[in-house]
């Protein structure tokens, strides 16, 4: 069959720009080199991106951006503390330069880089960095990932529920790892989500999967008049109960223990959210998720769904190829795409669906539904 006219001229123009006397061309003159040279160094630095999350990694374990967050010092003082050679130091160091997580300063000391500044501040990115050494463990042969030829993974071990066909039995070791960092990580999705969206008009927030309870603390400072409570599994909110006591707010805020797909959840919210849940589950799983919320709320009662999208203009590679790949490691779940939502929520019995704004789309983004 003759392809059309368009396809033919894509196959054309791809044949000619795979060629490297084309591309050697294309380097050289002064209306593509710009062009070429961005495109090389992409693939480039895809290709080189393991050796740079090692060095990031290195950074987190070394303590590196705490210590400098003090002041830059030289390598010969950091050489100690790092356990090196004055030499393989300064290699380090220069590396950790080298893609602007630190910075060199005069005198040949290092302080820390554009990059680098965000980190003693947040150390919930540093919980996650160390965590991305199981992720990278059971990428070493993604194929066999992909096929479905290992047996048992990591991630999936860390994550106890995903692979669990009884989640609510899990013991407090299996959750107290993955709660840990949830809580430390929640917190640009619970401020970003909670800065777009307010609660003012609203008595009492559910928020099912809810973890160690950061998105329930941030909307009780918020909005004192909010009524709280919480519902995971048994051996979650034990440790939801624990920090509800040490803010003082466990008046306000009741906790339940469950399992939200075979267990119906207690009634009475006006609103409920599902933060970062979602993407957990299979579509089946989604969606006796998204049902049980649906039966627990009256009608005109309000949902809000965050978490990261599959098709988020800008940052598509976070929504499909990394948490794509991260939970195929995980063992259940997928992003999805704005439309996917939609029609599992109608699915589900809600209508009045919209997407709102996020600040950092990239680390979630928000619908807001309403049962029918
Ligand atoms: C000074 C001049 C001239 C100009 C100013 C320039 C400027 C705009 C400077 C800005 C400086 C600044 C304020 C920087 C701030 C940087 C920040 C806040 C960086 C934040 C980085 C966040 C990162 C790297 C977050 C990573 C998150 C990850 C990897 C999340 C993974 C989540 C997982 C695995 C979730 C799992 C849950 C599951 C199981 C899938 O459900
Ligand atoms: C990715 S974590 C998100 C935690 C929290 N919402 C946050 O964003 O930090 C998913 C949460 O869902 C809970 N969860 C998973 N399966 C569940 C189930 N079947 N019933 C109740 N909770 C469940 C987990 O225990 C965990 O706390």
């Amino acid at each position: 069959m003759q392809l059309p006219f368009l396809e033919r001229w894509r196959v054309w123009r791809d044949r000619k720009l795979a060629s490297p006397s084309f591309q050697r061309w294309a380097a050289d003159f002064p209306l593509t080199k710009y062009e070429a040279s961005k495109r090389a160094r992409a693939l480039f630095d895809i290709t080189a991106g393991f050796v740079y999350s090692q060095i990031l990694y290195g950074c987190v374990e070394l303590g590196l951006f705490d210590e400098l967050a003090d002041g830059p010092q030289s390598a010969d003082e950091l050489a100690g503390k790092m356990g090196m050679t004055p030499a393989a130091a300064d290699r380090f160091l220069r590396a950790a330069v080298a893609i602007d997580l630190l910075e060199r300063r005069g005198n040949g000391r290092f302080g820390l880089g554009k990059l680098g500044i965000a980190m003693p501040g947040n150390p919930g990115i540093a919980a996650m960095v160390r965590h991305h050494r199981m992720l990278y463990h059971d990428l070493d042969d993604p194929l066999a990932l992909f096929r479905g030829e290992l047996s048992e993974t990591e991630l999936g071990r860390y994550w106890s529920y995903a692979g669990s066909a009884d989640p609510a039995a899990d013991g407090d070791e299996r959750v107290a790892e993955y709660s840990l960092l949830m809580s430390a990580s929640s917190g640009f999705v619970a401020e970003d989500t909670l800065d777009a969206f307010s609660l003012n008009d609203y008595r009492c927030l559910m928020d099912v999967g809810g973890g160690e309870g950061r998105f329930l603390l941030q909307a009780a400072q918020r909005w004192p008049h909010l009524q709280l409570r919480l519902f995971d599994l048994p051996a979650v909110v034990d440790r939801a109960r624990e920090r509800f006591r040490d803010a003082g707010i466990e008046d306000r805020a009741e906790v339940f223990g469950g399992n939200v797909k075979a267990d119906p959840l207690p009634r009475g919210a006006d609103i409920i959210s599902l933060v970062r849940v979602i993407l957990d589950h299979n579509d089946d799983g989604a969606m006796t998720i998204l049902r049980a919320v649906r039966a627990a709320l009256e009608p005109g009662g309000t949902l809000i769904i965050t978490e990261p999208m599959s098709e988020t203009p800008g940052v598509e590679p976070v929504g499909d190829a990394y948490f794509g790949l991260y939970l195929l490691a995980m063992g259940s779940g997928r992003t999805r795409p704005p439309h996917e939502h939609r029609a599992m929520l109608q699915a589900a019995g809600f209508d009045q669906i919209r997407f709102v704004r996020t600040r950092r789309p990239l680390q979630t983004r928000l619908v807001v539904a309403k049962a029918a």
